[in-house]
């Protein structure tokens, strides 16, 4: 499989008066971990939105690179970087509330009229042989972590963190090449927490570029190659995970220390 690289340029991103994100630059390849780290407000998730396209940004260049051919993501709409393979996932789980638990991670990032076909397919009294392995990869995806017992269950009877996970076992599935994790950690055990932990680093292996929005910086420790922090829209420190997270800067204006 071809290497994946995600790189963003300069990428701005205002709210009326308010810069959320300011000139940010990015580069995430497959079979890295990078973790966005900031205080509350800092422009870490309006950063994921700009990527997936949820939010109009200025930018220099913005574009994911399959081997030898590159994209560019300007003009591309949420669904359709969904479909090149860049997923995310959102800080407030999005299942749908009339699938079950193994249909939800079933349907992947699949978007649009494609998305009604699913829910036709699924639905259905029987299943094909496409369906049946569809099932068999989402309750494999939801056993890796820990859940395979929901799998018939409805969204609406699980936790958060349990929601959350799903989400994780759906994007999983999806095929994702780039994943876009706004704080999975969230409002998980911490059984939960080493579960997805594992989860996220067996990406690696996967050759999956994740860029990983996260407060737990202990979780951001054990897992990212990189660390960028940001402030108030803009980077002020970037560099191998203990460099960043043991650096002046960011124990000051991150954790509020003053050395
Ligand atoms: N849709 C919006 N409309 C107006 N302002 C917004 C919108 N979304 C975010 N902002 C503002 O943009 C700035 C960055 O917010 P963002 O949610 O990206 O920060 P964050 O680093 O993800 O914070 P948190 O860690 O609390 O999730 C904040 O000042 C926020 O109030």
């Amino acid at each position: 499989m071809s290497t994946v690289q995600l790189s963003v340029r300069e990428m701005t991103v205002r709210f009326g008066g308010v810069v959320a994100v300011a000139q940010l630059s990015l580069d995430v390849t497959g079979g890295e971990i990078v973790a966005l780290i900031g205080p509350n407000g800092a422009g870490k998730s309006t950063a994921i939105n700009g990527l997936s396209g949820f939010v109009p940004v200025t930018v220099a260049t913005m574009s994911v690179r399959f081997g030898d051919d590159v994209v560019d993501l300007a003009p591309l709409s949420p669904p359709q970087r969904s479909r090149l393979g860049i997923v995310r996932t959102f800080q407030t789980p999005r299942l749908i509330p009339e699938l079950t638990v193994w249909q939800n991670v079933a349907m992947g990032s699949v978007a649009g009229d494609v998305r009604r076909r699913w829910f036709e397919m699924l639905g259905g009294p029987g299943l094909s042989r496409g369906a049946r392995d569809r099932r068999d990869r989402a309750v494999t995806a939801l056993a890796a972590l820990g859940l395979d017992r929901l799998a018939q269950d409805n969204p609406g009877e699980l936790s958060l963190g349990e929601q959350r996970l799903v989400e994780i076992a759906r994007a999983m599935v999806s095929g994702a090449r780039v994943l876009l994790l706004d704080e999975p950690f969230a409002g998980l055990s911490s059984v939960e927490q080493r579960r997805l932990a594992d989860e996220i680093d067996k990406l690696r292996a996967a050759s999956v570029a994740a860029l990983l929005v996260e407060h737990n910086l202990e979780l951001v420790r054990s897992l990212a190659d990189t660390v960028v922090a940001m402030d108030q829209g803009a980077e002020f420190a970037r560099g191998d995970a203990a460099t960043v997270l043991d650096s002046h800067e960011v124990r000051e204006r991150y954790l509020g220390e003053v050395a």
